[in-house]
């Protein structure tokens, strides 16, 4: 929605108001003798006439007006409605995190083949997936309050299914049903956050849903680390203790309000003056309120049309172009292969000559720390840098350090070890086992492994062998197929090949982490619950967490495939080159968002989709908000229409 002009005069008059107070004071104060700036003037520096006494005065009075505007505290309410919030998020790392560690008892207990591990562990990703997108009517029709509570109630159930399942079908159910929750819970929770939020925080606010995400993923490893001691039923704790915030989400939204948007879009106009002023404490919010209230009115007689709300999406163009930005950015975040490295972060560790199962499930948590440690830079960052320069700067970092990680797997497999011994085990006859000669294609093959012997210098006795079909922790016979021989210095290692380049894994795999988790982590969910405006809001955050899902899925599936058929380096060489793809597509499609107004931000995609490389300029205006009286209005350093 194009900035209406009613409301720059009254922005500007309420700051020149505020300029005149402010001076008045100062004079009648006798501190200072500030020069009188023309009456109807941004307060911006370069506006005033540039003599050294003004241009103090002014930057006084700027530097004043900033210390007034910080002190002037956000109500704790607004911080309250986003901690409570972002335990969905909280959920969806915890529930998506914890399913490995629990998998490695479950294989044991319930005798699972490789075909019902992967059903268990897919299958919450694609339930997700398609609640995503219900999850849009459902927000509309039913408002975001009731739909977190309803995820929330989703996430109960299914964890209480999930702990008490006496056999693999009943896991299947429990996991589909936490799917449900999640994919609710992942577009409702940034939209909630976004509309409950004051503009010059909610850039923070709805990234630090995403450091719940990272947060939950690392308390999942955790509690995977400390269960996996108990032989018996531990996977039972593992996955029935994402009830507990579940619980506690639930019982803290019977007392949350619904979003003041929605509720003024529903004509529940009475209902959200109350909300409005109880989430912004005891400032004025007749401007927020009316401001909002225009644009939804202007909106309504914009967007035009009948039919349903994709419909009227796609044909009006720039709500067209948000849903082709946000869908991108999702597309790209899975793209960049992200839950490939929290998924196979433990297979990563072990190349890198970690062996005993224990140590490598505790190194994954180490994995999911970093990602989170980075986020928390991201929540930081997020209002100082803006979006854009955010994720361009992440995502071409995390180009650059999947091909280092490619570069670390490539080494590895230049390197590899030779088979050195031949079994003649009268099943190896008919095994592929026994053709290869290295231990990359051994490894790469999925019914074989590459049993060793290792001293402190140097690697012997080294042969490609079966895989136990009941478990790939052994082989199916051999030397390596007993666990307790295991220990005395001879290895199996089924999905790894041991090599002296590990360190260049590990450093590609801390650099990834330290690029990806500030920017392309979290910026896609955060732009997302901003672009669009609000009666295409709950529609377009469905659309693209449902994009976010479905190539999770794709990804994360394939990813044993992929390597399988272009060896590992091959498949982050391809996640680069995509990663790449996405770098190009955000410079040239994707806005600033950093300090506007919610209702402002569609006039951003008024122009031509990805004409945005050639506006960078107007990014680089310096946006920050003051608050005069209760309400957000911008300085900014050269654009005295900016004040509003
Ligand atoms: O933003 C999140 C976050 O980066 C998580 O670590 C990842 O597992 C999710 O798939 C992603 O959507």
């Amino acid at each position: 929605m194009s900035r209406k002009s009613s409301d720059n005069d009254y922005s500007l008059r309420s700051m020149s108001n505020l300029m005149g107070e402010r001076r008045k004071k100062v004079n009648d104060d006798g501190e200072r003798s500030l020069i009188k700036a023309p009456s109807n003037a941004s307060i911006n520096s370069q506006a005033v006439p540039a003599n050294a006494a003004t241009a103090t005065s002014t930057g006084d009075l700027e530097r004043e007006a900033r210390k007034q505007f910080q002190q002037d505290v956000t109500p704790a309410f607004v911080y309250v409605l986003a901690a409570f919030s972002a335990l969905g998020g909280f959920l969806f790392g915890y529930d998506t995190g914890v399913i490995s560690g629990a998998m490695l008892l479950l294989k044991r207990e319930m005798n699972l083949s490789a075909l019902w591990q992967e059903v268990l562990i897919s299958s919450t990703v694609a339930a997700a997936a398609l609640s995503a997108l219900a999850g849009g009517f459902l927000n509309g029709v039913f408002g975001r309050r009731v739909c977190i509570l309803l995820a929330s109630f989703i996430f109960t159930s299914g964890g209480i299914v999930l702990s008490a399942a006496p056999d693999k079908e009943v896991l299947l159910v429990g996991r589909l049903i936490v799917g449900l929750g999640l994919g609710i819970a992942s577009m409702t929770v940034p939209v909630y956050i976004a509309e409950t939020s004051p503009p010059h925080l909610r850039g923070q606010l709805v990234t630090v849903n995403t450091l719940f995400i990272t947060g939950g993923q690392f308390t999942a490893s955790i509690i995977d680390g400390a269960f996996s001691y108990l032989r018996h039923d531990g996977w039972r704790y593992m996955l029935g203790l994402s009830v507990v915030p579940a619980v506690l989400q639930f019982v803290g939204f019977l007392f949350l309000p619904e979003s003041p948007r929605w509720l003024i879009q529903k004509g529940l106009t009475q209902k959200a003056r109350r909300v409005l002023s109880q989430i912004r404490g005891n400032q004025n919010i007749d401007e927020e309120y009316d401001s909002i209230k225009n644009s939804i009115e202007e909106e309504e007689k914009d967007c035009g049309g009948d039919g349903p709300v994709i419909w009227r999406m796609l044909t009006y163009p720039p709500t067209r172009r948000a849903l082709l930005v946000g869908c991108g950015l999702q597309m790209f975040q899975q793209l960049s292969g992200i839950n490939t490295v929290m998924y196979y972060g433990a297979t990563i560790l072990q190349m890198s000559g970690v062996r005993d199962d224990k140590l490598a499930i505790w190194l994954a948590g180490v994995t999911a720390f970093t990602n989170f440690l980075f986020t928390l830079l991201g929540v930081w960052l997020v209002e100082r840098v803006g979006r854009r320069k955010l994720t361009l700067g992440s995502i071409i970092g995390t180009c650059l350090s999947l091909s280092l990680l490619a570069i670390g797997f490539l080494l590895s497999a230049q390197h590899t070890p030779p088979v050195t011994l031949h079994p003649t085990d009268p099943s190896m006859v008919n095994s592929t086992c026994n053709r290869h000669l290295l231990c990359e294609p051994c490894m790469l093959d999925p019914a074989c492994g590459f049993c060793y012997r290792e001293n402190s210098t140097a690697l012997f006795a080294s042969s490609c062998v079966p895989v136990n079909t009941a478990s790939t922790e052994k082989a199916a016979w051999g030397r390596c197929s007993n666990s307790t021989q295991l220990r005395v210095h001879t290895y199996w290692a089924y999905n790894y090949c041991p090599t002296s380049y590990s360190w260049v894994v590990l450093l590609g795999l801390v650099l990834y982490l330290a690029f990806f988790a500030p920017g392309m982590g979290p910026m896609p969910w955060t732009i997302n619950s901003e672009i669009y405006p609000l009666w295409a809001r709950s529609t377009g955050n469905a659309c693209s967490a449902g994009v976010n899902w479905t190539f999770n899925f794709l990804v994360s599936l394939t990813f044993l495939h992929v390597a399988q058929n272009l060896t590992y380096y091959g498949a982050f060489f391809l996640y680069s080159s995509l990663a790449l793809l996405g770098f190009f597509f955000i410079y040239g499609c994707l806005p600033e968002t950093k300090g506007r107004r919610l209702e402002e931000i569609e006039s951003l995609f008024d122009n031509q989709l990805c004409s945005c490389g050639a506006t960078d300029s107007d990014e680089d205006r310096q946006v920050e908000y003051i608050r005069v009286k209760g309400s957000n209005y911008h300085l900014s350093d050269n654009d005295a229409s900016d004040v509003e």
